[in-house]
């Protein structure tokens, strides 16, 4: 059953009833807004860090740290690796040349 498209229908046993469904969104919604708020200050983070580190002549990537963040993500299998690269990339920014396609 689908409850996105049948908000009326008895809800089984187990299954969440429409008005949680309603309640469930609110903290979907609630959540995405604070892992966006958590990203964007990664990127601030790890742009800080990347600059304080190659203003003093240091590298533009320090491999050995982002296998350790690849490691941490890699619970939730390859969709985590991804999502650790794209945080990667993110932090990364201009400093990391990425082109602006
Ligand atoms: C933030 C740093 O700079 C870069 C960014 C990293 C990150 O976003 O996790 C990790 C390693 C570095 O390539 C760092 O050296 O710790």
């Amino acid at each position: 059953m689908n409850v996105a498209s049948s908000d009326s229908a008895t809800a089984g046993p187990g299954e969440p009833a429409p008005e949680e469904i309603a309640e469930l969104r609110k903290e979907i919604d609630y959540l995405d807004s604070e892992i966006l708020r958590l990203v964007r200050r990664r990127i601030e983070v790890s742009q800080k860090v990347g600059k304080a580190r190659m203003a003093a002549g240091g590298p533009r990537i320090v491999t050995n740290r982002e296998m350790a963040v690849l490691a941490r993500y890699r619970e939730l299998g390859p969709d985590g690796r991804e999502l650790a690269m794209a945080l990667l990339r993110l932090g990364r920014g201009r400093l990391g040349g990425e082109r602006s396609e």
